[in-house]
């Protein structure tokens, strides 16, 4: 069944003895598009992911990745496919350079070993042995090994994870790169920043359901970037949501004859919409930390 989405998902389930992981999701990702899933801890992101890697089966639904039902892929389909997992793989006697070659002849269509090393940042580090690169800089290799086959899918399993500011920056455009040859990518991140950054489209999955699937810019729906202003009042802070901040600074300036104690005007980031989005789920154990 070849189908224009590169991930097509209806009716998802995914039962583990003592937790519905995955719970009815819907999902297309469309050729060509950054897609993050967002979610907190636990949420099923990884077994979606898993699901469509072909490493775990589903319980029901229909799925298919590059037209192909992971469940029944073959080496062909597999070839088409990068994965960057959340666990490194372990060559710790291989050096950078080894390693990344040695992957790149299982693929047909590999890309240059050497141009990936060196997108990823590990150039000075190839004759490195895996053993001794740091936590980041072993990522950068995961995240080389998973594009090195050139692949037309791309799924990247929290790939940022301990990566200094400047590996994020070069990692986004590495990943904008792949976008624009055309490579579609399946992100799963906890930094809303890099969604926002990189994913033309976000899924956000809170208990193994899509709570909403939108653009970084639409995400929570009209009104969700609405203006919040925040003051020092005579009973504490208040805060309001207005479309028009600036006349209810005016409002406030005039109010109190000038200065405002603590005004400030924000709008919620990504971050803050998301959050809100999956609300009591995210808030639950961090209230749990609280009270130990
Ligand atoms: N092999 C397994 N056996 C039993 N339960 C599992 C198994 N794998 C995952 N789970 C459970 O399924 C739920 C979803 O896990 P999953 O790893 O998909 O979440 P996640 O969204 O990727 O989380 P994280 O952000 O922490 O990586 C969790 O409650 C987890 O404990």
């Amino acid at each position: 069944m070849e189908t224009d989405e590169a991930v097509r998902v209806r009716g998802l389930v995914k039962r583990y003895p003592d937790k519905v992981a995955v719970d009815g999701v819907d999902l297309d990702i469309h050729r060509g598009e950054v897609f993050a899933l967002l979610g907190p801890n636990g949420a099923g992101k990884t077994t979606i992911v898993e699901i469509l890697e072909g490493y775990r089966r589903a319980d029901e639904g229909e799925v298919s990745v590059l037209g192909v039902e992971p469940a029944r892929g073959d080496r062909n389909w597999r070839a088409r496919l990068g994965i960057v997992a959340q666990s490194s793989r372990d060559e710790a006697e291989l050096s950078v350079a080894e390693i990344v070659h040695h992957f790149a002849g299982y693929y047909p269509n590999s890309r240059d070993p050497d141009e990936v090393i060196a997108s990823v940042g590990l150039t000075e580090k190839r004759k490195a042995r895996t053993r001794k690169l740091s936590g980041g800089q072993r990522r950068r290799l995961d995240v080389a090994l998973g594009v090195v086959g050139n692949p037309e899918l791309l799924f990247l399993d929290e790939p940022t994870t301990g990566f200094d500011p400047e590996a994020r920056r070069q990692f986004w455009t590495l990943i904008e790169d792949l976008r624009t040859a055309g490579t579609t990518i399946l992100l799963t991140t906890h930094y809303l920043d890099e969604a926002e950054h990189l994913a033309d489209r976000v899924g956000v999955i809170a208990d193994g359901r899509m709570v909403e699937i939108a653009t970084p810019e639409t995400l929570g729906g009209r009104g969700a970037r609405t203006a919040r202003v925040s003051w020092l009042s005579d009973d504490g802070m208040r805060e309001i949501r207005t479309d028009e901040p600036t006349a209810e600074v005016a409002r406030l300036m005039a109010q109190y004859g000038g200065e405002v104690p603590e005004l400030e005007v924000r709008r919620p980031s990504l971050e803050d919409i998301y959050l809100e989005l999956i609300g009591s789920v995210a808030a639950a154990p961090a209230l749990e930390g609280a009270v130990q």
